[in-house]
């Protein structure tokens, strides 16, 4: 397993043909683009946890039934000071580093102390966001890397401080039909308050304006106080509705007496986040009209959510679609250690990620009696019970159990919607199937094979879509046999059978998310790959049939 978690991958900087089997629909040109850590140990050094490795960009370009698949190092400062160095002088989420061993311990004090919020690394590992014409590669810290889609290339580092007043950001952006981005972030102790800070950046800035970035035109949307002001929850992403933003103040929480002592204490940014069973997860619902908070107070449960996967509004009701645990385990599962050989004993979840549908009354009538059900719907069993001083409790409906890594066609994204594709996993983080699950039905299709494990499928509508599953599931599989390629797989969405696979001869990495970038999005033909790559690839073609 080490050889899929810790082994260090190669770049592949030259675009390289992939042997392709079946037949890649030809309306389908354009860019798979994905982003996840490829790099785990730097000279004699060795990240501890798996979301540390530093960012390997990979993209599959789809052009005439044809991929062609290359990858890059994200060229991070942090990438940059380790290599220089030959050794990890960047902390990340599970490792702790000091940039100098040889200063003793009371100057690391003395410089580190002089931060309450340390400066965190721009390895951007998790994701890539599209922002205007610009696409950046994207983590949880302030920290952003444009970067060149085309060629991988890591251009400028953007630090979110210097355009709104976060510390902390998510690294799943939402978009509406405009391309505008709608994110979220934490300003922690900033003028004696720490905050949640939903904030929007424009897809295009007017002529007129001075500037030409977006993200010079920022604007806050709306901040909701943190219920505490040195623990403030964590979060890896939201929903949105047509009308409502959906944020979920959990009871896992960062730590930040914790975290400004980190460096001196010698323990990880990890070990300052905790999971509190006895408190209760506080649900907001922010009104995209006025930005503000709808004033009752939600709650249900004591859970730990990274993913939403959708919300809308139904009857007067919003509904939020997402993925709970009972527990914070995922992440210490993801260490190093416990990815080894034995990793079906030592990663088992204590919980199982769970598909959960949540019902919030929009509209709660004051009067309502202690104790009554807010929800009427005939589509859901999720409940909302009025409690006394304007507090409403919220039962989930539980959907499906074993599911993680989930997407949507995001022309539903805050709209109701029947189909969620994700990863299956079950006791194990590891994924070994595709999923395709009906929310309407509750029936599911998957599409497994031995030895695959598949990345998170990402939904591509055909030009012509009508039904919201007319369209291609892409996901890059790797295989835990070494004989076995791995390979872009590409799935006919509706029936859930595949169309094509284009194996790819090189080691490739486990990603986390990306996006796809159609040819329309671009001049296809001032960027195309083949432009660098003449005919007759490189030892692409020769690769051994899988
Ligand atoms: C470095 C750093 C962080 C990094 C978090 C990361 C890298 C999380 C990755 C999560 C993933 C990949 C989840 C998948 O579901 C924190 C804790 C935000 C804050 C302190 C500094
Ligand atoms: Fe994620």
């Amino acid at each position: 397993m080490d050889i899929i978690f810790g082994k260090n991958k190669k770049e592949q900087l030259e675009p390289v043909r992939a042997k392709v089997t079946g037949r890649i629909p030809t309306w389908l040109q354009g860019t798979l683009l994905r982003n996840g850590p490829g790099m785990h140990t730097v000279g004699e050094t060795r990240y501890n946890h798996w979301f540390d490795g530093l960012a390997l960009l990979h993209s599959f370009t789809i052009r005439d039934g044809e991929v062609y698949y290359r990858s890059k190092y994200l060229r991070s400062d942090t990438y940059n000071a380790n290599i220089e160095a030959n050794r990890i002088v960047v902390s990340e989420f599970g490792t702790m580093a000091y940039p100098d061993p040889c200063k003793n311990i009371f100057s690391k004090a003395f410089s580190y102390l002089s931060h309450t919020i340390p400066d965190f690394t721009d390895n951007c590992l998790i994701n890539i966001m599209k922002c205007g014409e610009d696409f950046y590669a994207t983590t949880e810290t302030n920290y952003m890397r444009k970067i060149n889609p085309q060629t991988l290339e890591t251009l400028e580092k953007v630090d979110y401080r210097k355009y709104v007043a976060v510390n902390l950001a998510t690294a799943h952006p939402h978009y509406d039909a405009a391309g505008n981005v709608l994110n979220m972030g934490t300003s922690i102790m900033d003028k004696g308050k720490t905050k949640y800070v939903i904030f929007k950046i424009p897809a295009t800035v007017p002529e007129d304006k001075k500037g030409k970035n977006p993200l010079k035109h920022t604007e806050v949307f709306c901040s909701i106080t943190s219920r505490s002001l040195l623990s403030p929850s964590y979060y890896h992403s939201f929903g949105v509705t047509e009308n409502y933003i959906v944020f979920l103040e959990q009871p896992f929480k960062l730590d930040i007496l914790k975290m400004s002592t980190a460096y001196i204490r010698g323990v990880n940014w990890a070990s300052c986040l905790a999971f509190h069973k006895e408190d209760k997860t506080y649900i907001h619902i922010i009104d995209q009209r006025t930005k503000k908070p709808l004033p009752t107070k939600f709650y249900t449960d004591a859970m730990v959510v990274f993913h939403h996967v959708n919300a809308y509004e139904e009857d007067g009701c919003l509904l939020f679609d997402v993925i709970t645990y009972e527990d914070s385990s995922l992440y210490q599962l993801f260490y190093l250690a416990n990815l080894n050989q034995d990793f079906e004993e030592n990663s088992r979840l204590t919980s199982i990620p769970t598909l959960r549908r949540f019902a919030v009354p929009l509209n709660v009538d004051k009067n309502a009696e202690v104790g009554s059900n807010l929800i009427e719907l005939a589509s859901t069993t999720a409940r909302a019970l009025k409690e006394k001083d304007d507090q409403v409790y919220c039962q989930p409906e539980l959907l499906y159990e074993g599911l993680e890594l989930p997407r949507i066609n995001y022309a539903h994204n805050g709209k109701r919607y029947r189909y969620v594709f994700a990863a299956e996993v079950q006791w194990s983080p590891i994924p070994t199937k595709i999923l395709k699950y009906d929310v309407l039905t509750k029936s599911s299709l998957k599409w497994g094979q031995e030895h695959c494990w598949p990345a998170e499928p990402l939904f591509v509508p055909t030009p012509d879509a009508k039904d919201e599953d007319d369209g291609i599931i892409l996901s890059a599989i790797v295989s835990t046999d070494p004989q076995k390629l791995p390979f872009l797989l590409i799935l006919d969405a509706k029936s859930f059978t595949e169309l094509a696979r284009a194996s790819i001869d090189v080691e490739m990495h486990l990603d986390l998310h990306g996006l796809f970038i159609p040819d329309t999005d671009w001049d296809a033909r001032k960027q195309a790959p083949s432009q660098e790559e003449p005919d007759g690839a490189p030892d692409c073609c020769e690769a051994p049939q899988t």
